[in-house]
């Protein structure tokens, strides 16, 4: 019988070539499985001045036809040292034919999006289909993410923003590692 205390009998795959296989829609985000770390800056007309920070992101399986994504990050100083937690946001990738996504990623400012895009030659975009707000969440009413692999184990992200009465434009770039 299963014991609950010796695990999951299902654990996520965070690597093409180990259990469970990939489903074959996956094959166009196989490159993004696993663990990333990075640096990134960020900007927004509404700030008083652009910020550097780190971000670690996840990209797993369980054999069904979406990845499971998390992103966490936090500011960094002039120095590069660790300032404060910033954005965390988690959901899911649905594959579909041709490489289509359809994208539920949450966050705990109180925005759930919904994005659809395509993944194709190493690189996903996605584009807000439809933002939903908590009572006091910041108005929020669309983003843009890019993600492109440059090599096997580089990772470009980059993420507009059309945000408190101000058109889609840049918030966010940054240069991932695979598991540095
Ligand atoms: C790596 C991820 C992200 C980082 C590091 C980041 C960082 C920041 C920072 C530092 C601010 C200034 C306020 C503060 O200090 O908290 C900010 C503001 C904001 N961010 Fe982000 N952000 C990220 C992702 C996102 C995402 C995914 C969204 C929306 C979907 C978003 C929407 C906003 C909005 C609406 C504001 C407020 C602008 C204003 O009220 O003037 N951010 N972000």
């Amino acid at each position: 019988m299963f014991d609950p205390a010796s695990g999951h009998p299902f654990p996520d795959g965070h690597r093409p070539d180990e259990a469970p296989a990939p489903h074959p829609l996956l094959a166009p985000v196989l490159g993004l499985l696993g663990t990333w770390h990075g640096r990134g800056r960020g900007e927004y007309p509404t700030l008083e001045a652009d910020f550097s920070y780190a971000q670690e992101v996840t990209f797993s399986h369980d054999g069904r036809p979406f990845l499971h994504y998390e992103a966490r990050a936090w500011l960094l100083d002039a120095d590069g040292a660790p300032l404060r937690p910033s954005a965390r946001e988690s959901g899911w990738w649905r594959l579909q034919e041709d490489g289509r996504v359809e994208a539920l990623i949450t966050q705990p400012t109180g925005i759930a999006e919904i994005a659809v895009g395509r993944a194709a030659d190493g690189t996903v975009e996605i584009a807000t289909h439809e933002v939903a707000r908590t009572p006091t969440a910041k108005e929020v009413d669309a983003t843009r993410r890019r993600y492109t692999l440059t090599d096997a184990d580089a990772l470009d992200f980059a993420h507009d923003l059309a945000a408190v009465g101000q058109p889609l434009q840049h918030h966010l770039s940054a240069q991932l590692r695979r598991g540095a």
